[in-house]
């Protein structure tokens, strides 16, 4: 299989880089992953896998002789006709997206007619149309444009590329799209003449670019609007998992992405919902509702310290225990995680903070100033007033609640992503209290599934 698999080149080795790298290779294709960081090119020589994420590390051992690590670009023009980009567009301080390192790859491209760039990286849309007017005044017109959009998530996001809802090509019809679409062959839907799940939308650039934009600020839409529903129960003694479940079952809500919680976070739904905003804007329009998913966004994160004070009263000398630190659990990523906003506002209203992650406090420590971490969840929740639950790894829900009531010095649990058992963490004499659900506390006497309020 592997003689006839088009080669690869893959420029930026983050999470997208490789991902997509390994992804290709496990499907036969030779891969060349540049990167401008030779540090992170030469761990990865050494066999070291820089970020974690389930299977990754396994894959890319196995796919070891069909992977190059290079920091030099002209290895990946050599080998191979489609370079994918995947590179980093983070958010820059006006709001749009910074595509500094997308116009340094441009611009390292030479004249060719037998190259395409194809960009994973989420950018504005007009980019691609963009890119192809340098190539064009850089006397490069040959050089192809595709724009083939990344969906996955981090912590399933091997098995995520692998088996695609949509496979989305935006290109001009040319010799590079076909390629891409032959690529992606053995992952798209049986009339498309392969074997995988994947539906192929086959479109223009910009129509491309739009998709990938629309997606994460839909789903980021979803997960605001499940949280005000959330903030609404609480008010009104309904249970938002109840109501969830109840809408998720209509098909053309679906159940997913209606967990509520203490908000999104993660480097993509913050930094794409502000892109699109700031690209309608730009363009002229005023995108009101992505004004509100985002401003619903903050305030979530900082209602935890509403509860928190609503059952210890001032915070100021308080003690507070935070389980998990990544934006979600499998990652050790921490951009835009609802840990660092809650550690900040927790300090600030003078609580102290202790805090455990199974696999982030590391990369973290560096930006919890302040925060004491511990080793492990039980560690840190000794002596604590209240222990809030930010991120549900599977271990904070496999916990035993009884012990980790006689450790701590107070009572208080806030399970910030829904994923404890509330009665049972009442029986074990906490008072438990989730984001849009009925508080429950143990009272001598009362069944604890009854009780409510606390
Ligand atoms: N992280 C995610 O789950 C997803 C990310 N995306 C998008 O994919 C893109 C990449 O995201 P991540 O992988 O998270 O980024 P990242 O920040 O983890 O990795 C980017 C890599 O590009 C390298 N790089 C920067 N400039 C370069 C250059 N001129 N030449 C070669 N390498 C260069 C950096 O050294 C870094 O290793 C972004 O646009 C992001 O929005 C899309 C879907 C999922
Ligand atoms: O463009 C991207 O980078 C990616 O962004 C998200 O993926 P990711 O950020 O890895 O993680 P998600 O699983 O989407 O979670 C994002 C945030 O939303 C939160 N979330 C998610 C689902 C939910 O029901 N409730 C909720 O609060 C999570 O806790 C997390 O903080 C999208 O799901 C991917 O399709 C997309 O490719």
């Amino acid at each position: 299989m592997s003689a006839e698999r088009e080669p690869v080149g893959v420029i930026g080795t983050g999470y997208v880089g490789l991902v997509t790298a390994v992804g290709f290779a496990e499907l036969g294709s030779d891969v060349v992953c540049v990167d401008i960081d030779a540090e992170k090119i030469a761990r990865l020589n050494r066999g070291e896998i820089p970020i974690y994420e389930p299977g990754l590390a396994e894959l890319v051992e196995k796919n070891r002789e069909r992977l190059t690590f290079t920091t030099d670009i002209s290895v990946a023009l050599d080998r191979a006709r489609l370079l994918f980009v995947a590179v980093g567009t983070p958010p820059t301080y006006s709001g749009d997206a910074d595509l500094s390192a997308v116009h340094a790859v441009v611009g390292a491209m030479p004249a060719s007619d037998r190259h395409a760039l194809v960009m994973k990286s989420t950018v504005p849309v007009g980019t691609g149309e963009a890119i192809k007017r340098v190539f064009a005044e850089q006397g490069k017109s040959g050089f192809r444009y595709v724009s083939c959009p990344e969906f996955l998530k981090e912590g399933t996001a091997v098995s995520d590329f692998l088996a695609p809802d949509r496979v989305v090509v935006g290109d001009d019809g040319d010799w590079a799209g076909d390629a891409v679409v032959e690529l992606y062959r053995p992952l798209l839907v049986p009339d498309e003449g392969g074997n995988g799940p994947g539906q192929l939308v086959r479109t223009d650039i910009a129509s491309a670019e739009m998709v990938k934009l629309a997606s994460n600020a839909f789903l980021a839409t979803k997960i605001s609007f499940i949280n005000e529903i959330a903030n609404v129960c609480e008010e009104t003694g309904a249970d938002v998992v109840e109501v969830a479940r109840g809408m998720g079952l209509d098909e053309r809500i679906g159940p997913k992405f209606l967990n509520a919680g203490i908000g999104f976070g993660g480097s993509c739904f913050p930094k794409d919902v502000t892109a699109l905003k700031q690209l309608a804007g730009n363009s002229g329009y005023h995108f009101q509702l992505l004004n509100s998913v985002i401003e619903v966004n903050e305030l979530q994160k900082r209602r935890v310290i509403g509860k928190l004070e609503k059952h210890l009263g001032t915070l100021i000398g308080k003690r507070i225990a935070l389980l998990g630190l990544a934006f979600k659990p499998n990652t050790d990523d921490m951009r835009e995680a609802s840990s660092l906003v809650l550690s900040a506002r927790l300090q600030a209203a003078g609580a102290e903070v202790t805090a455990f992650d199974p696999i982030a406090s590391e990369i973290a420590a560096p930006m919890l100033r302040g925060v004491t971490l511990a080793d492990d969840a039980i560690t840190a929740a000794r002596g604590a007033d209240a222990v809030v639950l930010v991120t549900e790894w599977q271990e904070f829900r496999d916990l035993d609640l009884a012990e980790l009531r006689s450790v701590m010095a107070g009572d208080v649990l806030i399970d910030g992503r829904n994923a404890l058992d509330g009665d049972a963490a009442a029986s074990a004499g906490l008072r438990y209290e989730g984001i849009g659900r009925r508080a429950l506390t143990a009272e001598p006497g009362r069944p604890v599934s009854t009780v409510a309020g606390a």
